[in-house]
């Protein structure tokens, strides 16, 4: 079976990510580039680092307006990423754009509520105070604007899977049991994520903070 954990590069420097992605690269199914990435590095270091010949997931969580973010996927271009994130909370038309814009191999996800959000956090934002409500709802509202999938913690993830049994679900908030949970709140391990239907796994820091990546990364696969 391919290996599911895409590992997120969360640095702005391109020798840093592509020594962590040689480190780590036949212990991982794939790439996960974002903004920190992106705006340090930008469309170059995106074709730097898929010379390492793994999936590229870019996760830039475009959220803005429809034509805003639509103009944004096809400027794009030729990058073709395997996987590109919008925030759910764009609307149903944002996500109907986004999809209609990005290439025909790219699945479009939408971030339903982050990972690093709880009850409190929602209802300072003015949100009903239920993480599992608002991602119910995010979900069916990607699955109804023809998008790919969602992106959800491993708490909902089984629920979601239910709701939308051909949905693609990313994972992230992965912790090894006794991990450092860092600023991530809704948080499971990778084994229970997996069995709960995730279709991939995010995994940054357990994998790229640690002594020796290569084998964070060969621990974590070994759980799975
Ligand atoms: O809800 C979300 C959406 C995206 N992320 C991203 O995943 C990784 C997680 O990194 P860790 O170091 O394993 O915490 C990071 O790049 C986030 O931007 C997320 O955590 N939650």
């Amino acid at each position: 079976m391919m290996n599911r954990v895409f590992v997120a590069l969360d640095t702005p420097k391109l020798a840093t990510a592509k020594e962590l992605a040689r480190r780590v690269r036949h212990h991982v199914g794939g790439i996960k580039l974002g903004l920190e990435f992106f705006l340090a590095n930008g469309r170059h270091g995106v074709h730097e680092m898929a010379e390492i010949g793994l999936p590229i997931f870019l996760d830039l969580k475009l959220h803005d307006i429809p034509n805003t973010v639509a103009k944004a996927i096809q400027a794009l271009g030729d990058l073709e990423p395997a996987i590109l994130t919008v925030h759910a909370a764009g609307g149903r038309a944002m996500l109907e754009d986004a999809k209609a814009a990005a290439p025909a191999g790219t699945k479009v996800v939408a971030v339903t509520m982050l990972t690093s959000l709880d009850a409190q956090d929602m209802a300072s934002i003015g949100l009903a105070p239920d993480p599992h409500a608002q991602v119910m709802r995010m979900t069916e509202l990607a699955q109804a604007a023809g998008i790919d999938g969602i992106v959800c913690s491993g708490a909902e993830v089984a629920a979601a899977h239910t709701l939308w049994p051909r949905g693609f679900f990313v994972v992230p908030g992965v912790r090894p049991a006794n991990g450092a949970v860092g600023d991530q709140k809704r948080v499971v391990t990778p084994r229970t994520a997996l069995d709960a239907g995730a279709s991939i796994l995010v995994i940054g820091r357990p994998i790229t903070s640690a002594e020796d990546p290569d084998m964070a990364a060969r621990e974590i696969g070994a759980t799975l």
